[in-house]
């Protein structure tokens, strides 16, 4: 790898500040013991440390549930039945969050066990009420510890394999860099362990046929995904402006040696996480509701603040909370396009008021925005010229 290619994956990393890691089933747990392998663990929470310590926030996306509790339950691992894998991962789960947490909070930090379905990124208002857990769980010092729900979901509704959850967590939260954490240390022209000819690629700056066609399914016992799922992760993270990195996770310390100029594949967006998310709230999303703000509020969005309820002067359409919804003048001039935090009849009840009454006007504590700014993008008469 030439220094400069290095350096800019690296850079990515070092400026992140928000950082997914995707630990695979093969990496955390013995196939010995079935257990997670522990010395392994703690070098791994060390590295998670040093990257909170440089002030980044860390999301872990860890995988091996089924491997851990199939051994606990005795289940043969070669014929696995649907329902017999949802009975590992109900087993093997409580046993992996429990080892994140006691390592984690012997260094003072909490753990926190998120478990995500399919259905969870792709409804909006479910994907809004995850990320905004996910959200306060990092805003109160927290670790996410991410897997798949697997007892409740089935071949059908199902990420299947931790790459792709890993990306689209990675995409919910805008994080900047996702690292995937593989037997391999990264990507090659054909799978190196059947074709000795097979080439390392230190960089990937867009996802050609050529490269797509390099993916092949997994060889290991326990891992599910193989490079098909890292580069369907990469598809994903490429359009999120997210950078992704595969890089060798078996020897202890794997976060510090990629730090330290290791060996591994980057995929490189041209764009950033912020851009991507506005993109796609302004192009991919149609409005299905319209909300006029007054001129106070008009003010506040110039100057890229979230809109609370106290500007709102009326609300048009029927939504659900996560709806994308227009944002107008009083002279229904366009202003934004952003997606509202509240369902069409709770708005209602909430146009007008100070956000300390949210709690009194509905029964719940909500969220104090209307429309937060991440979750907005200024258009017609205030969108930015393009230079
Ligand atoms: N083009 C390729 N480059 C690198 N590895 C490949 C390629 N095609 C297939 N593979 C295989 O994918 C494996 C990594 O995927 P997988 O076993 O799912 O890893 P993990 O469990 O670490 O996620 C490698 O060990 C390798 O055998
Ligand atoms: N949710 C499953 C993980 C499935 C998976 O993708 O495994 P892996 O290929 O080892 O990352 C489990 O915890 O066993």
């Amino acid at each position: 790898m030439t220094t400069e290619q290095e350096g800019r994956g690296i850079q990515r990393l070092e400026h992140a500040k928000r950082v997914v890691l995707k630990i695979g089933s093969a990496l955390l747990v013995d196939d010995a013991t079935g257990l997670p392998r522990r010395p392994w663990l703690e070098a791994l929470v060390d590295d998670v440390l040093n990257l909170r310590r440089g002030g980044r926030e860390v999301l872990i996306v860890s995988s091996g549930a089924v491997a851990v509790g199939r051994r606990s339950l005795g289940l043969d691992p070669t014929r696995p039945r649907v329902q017999e894998k949802q009975a590992a991962a109900a087993v093997g789960q409580i046993r992996l969050a429990h080892a994140y947490q006691e390592i984690l909070a012997r260094h003072g930090v909490t753990a926190a066990q998120v478990l995500l379905t399919l259905d969870d990124s792709e409804n909006r208002r479910r994907y809004l009420n995850a990320r905004g857990c996910i959200e306060t769980l990092l805003g109160l010092g927290a670790v996410p510890v991410i897997n798949e729900n697997d007892t409740v979901t089935t071949q059908e509704i199902r990420f299947g394999d931790n790459d792709r959850l890993a990306a689209r967590v990675a995409q919910m939260m805008s994080a900047d860099v996702l690292v995937l954490f593989s037997d391999i240390d990264g990507l090659y022209t054909a799978d190196p362990n059947k074709d000795p000819t097979a080439r390392f690629i230190p960089e990937v700056p867009a996802l050609t046929p050529e490269i797509l066609a390099m993916g092949t399914g997994a060889l290991t016992a326990h891992g599910t995904g193989g490079m098909v799922t890292k580069l369907v992760a990469a598809d994903i993270c490429m359009e999120a402006g997210c950078a992704m990195v595969i890089a060798p996770g078996k020897g202890l310390h794997p976060v510090q040696r990629l730090r330290e100029g290791g060996r591994c594949t980057w995929f490189l967006p041209s764009h950033e996480p912020h851009a991507a998310r506005k993109a796609w709230i302004l192009g991919s999303l149609k409005a299905e509701g319209q909300v006029m703000v007054d001129d106070g509020a008009v003010r506040a969005l110039a100057h890229g603040r979230s809109l609370l309820p106290a500007g709102v002067r009326a609300i048009e359409g029927e939504f659900q909370r996560g709806a994308a919804v227009r944002v107008v003048n009083l002279d229904g001039d366009l202003l934004a396009k952003g997606l509202i935090a509240y369902p069409a009849d709770e708005a209602r009840l909430l146009m007008g008021h100070k956000s300390g009454e949210i709690e009194a006007l509905l029964g719940y504590r909500g969220r104090d925005e209307l429309i937060h700014r991440d979750d907005m993008v200024l258009d017609g008469i205030l969108r930015a010229p393009v230079c």
